[in-house]
């Protein structure tokens, strides 16, 4: 595997800053993730940034900055979370290492990225990380409690795309029932103009990323009741 024993430290003060209290071993397992991105990366054409550095806040802290949110949600609930158009697993497989009691599956439309998900759980040993090969409008899958997207597509696309796979309220073991999490950059006016009356932006939450001077939010979603 490649070696990405050099970020380690970097990885770690992020997860600090980011008030996360992570084990060594999930502290192994992001690095080992990052070093099967870099070494398949030509491959399976995971993504454009190649420097280990700027791929580690870019990506790996980019989408730890979720964790807190995600985790304040679930109060150790153990949840069924979709992550739909996650490529390489972002942040898909970050949630899979960090929040052990989530169960993770990264749905994409593209046959090589569904295929290193499931090379990444192979190798790290994680069973609760999943990869589906399919458009996500035509997937045939249980619901899920939380629908994550990152870099996938509008507000409006995505919810409307997901919306079958959503649970229904009585179903999901979260408070609010089941909802969507869109990491977007700056707040996104005109998408969230664009969503249908029938659906709740009940919460805009500004995300700080560690290292990234970026704007960075998150739309939290539901059906109205
Ligand atoms: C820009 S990439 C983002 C990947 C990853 N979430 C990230 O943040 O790096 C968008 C991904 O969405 C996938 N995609 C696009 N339309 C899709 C659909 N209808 N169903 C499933 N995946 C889709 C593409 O194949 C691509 O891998």
């Amino acid at each position: 595997m490649t070696d990405t024993n050099s970020l380690r430290p970097a990885l770690v003060a992020a997860a600090q800053q980011l008030g996360l209290s992570l084990s060594d071993s999930q502290i192994e397992q992001l690095l080992a993730y990052q070093g099967l991105i870099q070494k398949w990366n030509k491959v399976y054409n995971l993504t454009a940034v190649r420097d280990p550095q700027a791929m580690l806040t870019q990506h790996l802290v980019d989408s730890l900055s979720l964790l807190p949110a995600l985790l304040r949600h679930a109060e150790g609930r153990p949840l069924r979370l979709m992550d739909v158009g996650s490529g390489g697993g972002l942040p898909g497989v970050v949630v899979a290492i960090c929040a052990p009691q989530i169960d993770v599956t990264c749905v994409d439309a593209v046959a090589k990225k569904a295929s290193f998900i499931k090379q990444v759980a192979a190798e790290l040993g994680l069973k609760n990380l999943h990869g589906e090969h399919s458009r996500v409008e035509a997937l045939e899958v249980p619901p899920f409690d939380l629908i994550t997207s990152r870099a996938f597509a509008s507000l409006l696309d995505f919810t409307s795309l997901t919306r079958q796979h959503l649970k229904p309220r009585a179903e999901s073991g979260a408070k609010s029932g089941a909802i969507w999490l869109a990491m977007k950059g700056q707040h996104p006016a005109e998408e969230l103009a664009a969503l249908p009356p029938d659906l709740d932006v009940f919460h805009v939450e500004q995300l700080q990323v560690p290292g990234l001077d970026a704007q960075r939010c998150l739309i939290w979603i539901k059906p109205r009741a």
